[in-house]
């Protein structure tokens, strides 16, 4: 089985990702990098030339199509969006939500636009945390409450969750 982590973008998929990975002897996927690989360009160029729904549409068949085992697989914070992959992951994977306060984002995260996140026209950070995390809810099988918690903590609730519920 595959583990997915899903969340806004400095949520922590890439480094609890990776620790999970390690922990349990599990590969660890990004899926933008897959996405660069596949297309040979990288995700800015792609914004550039196919605008933001064009990445949209490739980030939702990249993980639609998605064929992995024993991988802990963090896309980018869009691919709530993508029914189709969201769909697709819930069934070859555990999907876990990572959730973290609003204003520890913004702590964390920077300047949102140098990071790609994919803002739509007239929407603020705060609107796009709102419709994102109701989304991020709707496909996870459990939601990891960050607030508090030390990575190793998270790792460790992850941990304690995935074996309880197997
Ligand atoms: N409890 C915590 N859990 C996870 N990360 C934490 C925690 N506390 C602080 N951090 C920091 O928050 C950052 C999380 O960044 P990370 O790149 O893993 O996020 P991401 O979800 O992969 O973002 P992106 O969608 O942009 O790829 C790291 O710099 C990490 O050190
Ligand atoms: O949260 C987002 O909107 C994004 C996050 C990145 O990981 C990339 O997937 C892309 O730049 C969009
Ligand atoms: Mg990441």
């Amino acid at each position: 089985m595959n583990i997915c982590l899903i969340g806004m973008p400095s949520s922590g998929k890439s480094v609890l990702g990776k620790m999970l990975a390690k922990r349990r002897k599990m590969t660890f996927l990004d899926l933008d990098t897959l996405i660069q690989k596949n297309t040979g360009k990288l995700l800015r160029e792609i914004i550039a030339e196919e605008g933001r729904e064009g990445f949209l549409r490739l980030e939702e068949e990249t993980g639609a199509s998605l064929s992995v085992e024993n991988t802990v697989i963090a896309p980018g914070g869009s691919i709530c969006y993508g029914e189709k992959a969201m769909r697709h992951l819930q069934k070859i994977s555990r999907v876990i939500f990572l959730d973290i306060p609003y204003e520890e984002m913004l702590k964390r995260i920077g300047d949102p636009v140098k990071r790609g996140v994919a803002i739509p026209e007239g929407f603020t950070l705060k609107d796009l945390y709102e419709e994102r995390t109701a989304l991020y809810r709707k496909y996870a099988e459990y939601t990891l409450e960050e607030r508090g918690l030390s990575s190793g903590a998270c790792v460790q609730k992850i941990m304690q969750y995935l074996d309880s519920a197997e």
